[in-house]
């Protein structure tokens, strides 16, 4: 099998700061970092906000060039958003996430205001990933909050809206992946949760899949979480998951 990049991110889902620290440390720094990026989201940032990001994963841990992803998940009106987004671009995320249920006008502000604070900040302009239907719900689910739909047609057309709306790509289930591949074409970012390897549990994962699975279905990147912080040695989960989804050259 050829080799790939790492497409695996890390969701470093704690309010510890020295447990954040140390596991980043141990699966993202040195020579052969064993993730392809880190994932900071709610738990974490509320905790911590930005000082907290700044130490947990500092200057020489992201010169390895693993990426970041912060998962804010932000969901307010337009201006609200685009305040949200102006606070944290100087943090150089490779990713941040919003809700495309947001609508369009939200999506167009965040979008215009990420440029903008980039160019202001001389950091690379994040790519703004907009969250569809959340992994751990299913159709039922979806029906209790009023929308009567299959989550995967939810999902395609959120991830349309997000697309008009200038978005660089998506969150989504593995299931999903193929369809929107198909709808939102190659360069299309599905950055994919819900990934459990063979043999563990899917906690409240509802729509899940194998990182091999998702990988072959066409995903651009994997999150994985406690199947990574909760293992005895979250380095060698990491490494095994990596490989997994087909990097070979750890
Ligand atoms: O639909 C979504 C959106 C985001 N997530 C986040 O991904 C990780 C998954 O963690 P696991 O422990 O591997 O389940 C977590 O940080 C979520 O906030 C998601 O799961 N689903």
């Amino acid at each position: 099998m050829p080799t790939r990049s790492n497409p695996v991110y890390c969701g470093v889902d704690t309010i510890d700061l020295a447990q954040a620290t140390k596991l980043i440390q141990s699966i993202a720094g040195g020579p052969k970092p064993a993730v392809g990026g880190i994932k900071l989201g709610l738990e974490f940032f509320l905790a911590h906000g930005a000082p907290g990001v700044r130490y947990a994963f500092p200057g020489p841990v992201r010169a390895t060039g693993v990426g970041f992803f912060l998962d804010l998940k932000l969901h307010d009106i337009p201006n609200t958003v685009a305040g949200g987004i102006r606070a944290v671009v100087e943090l150089a995320p490779t990713f941040i996430t919003i809700h495309a249920s947001g609508g369009k006008e939200m999506l167009k502000a965040a979008v215009a205001e990420a440029g903008g604070q980039a160019a202001k900040h001389n950091v690379p302009r994040p790519k703004l990933l907009g969250v569809t239907v959340l992994t751990s719900l299913d159709r039922s689910d979806l029906e209790a909050t009023g929308v009567d739909a299959d989550p995967s047609d939810q999902v395609l057309r959120l991830a349309g809206l997000a697309r008009e709306s200038g978005l660089d790509g998506v969150i989504c289930s593995p299931l999903e992946i193929a369809a929107l591949r198909k709808q939102c074409g190659p360069d299309f970012v599905l950055m994919v949760p819900g990934i459990r390897p063979v043999g563990s549990a899917a906690n409240d994962q509802k729509r899940a899949m194998t990182p091999r699975q998702a990988v072959d279905l066409g995903a651009t990147n994997l999150v994985v979480g406690r199947p990574i912080y909760q293992a005895a040695d979250p380095r060698a989960a990491a490494e095994a998951i990596a490989r997994e989804a087909g990097v070979n050259d750890l």
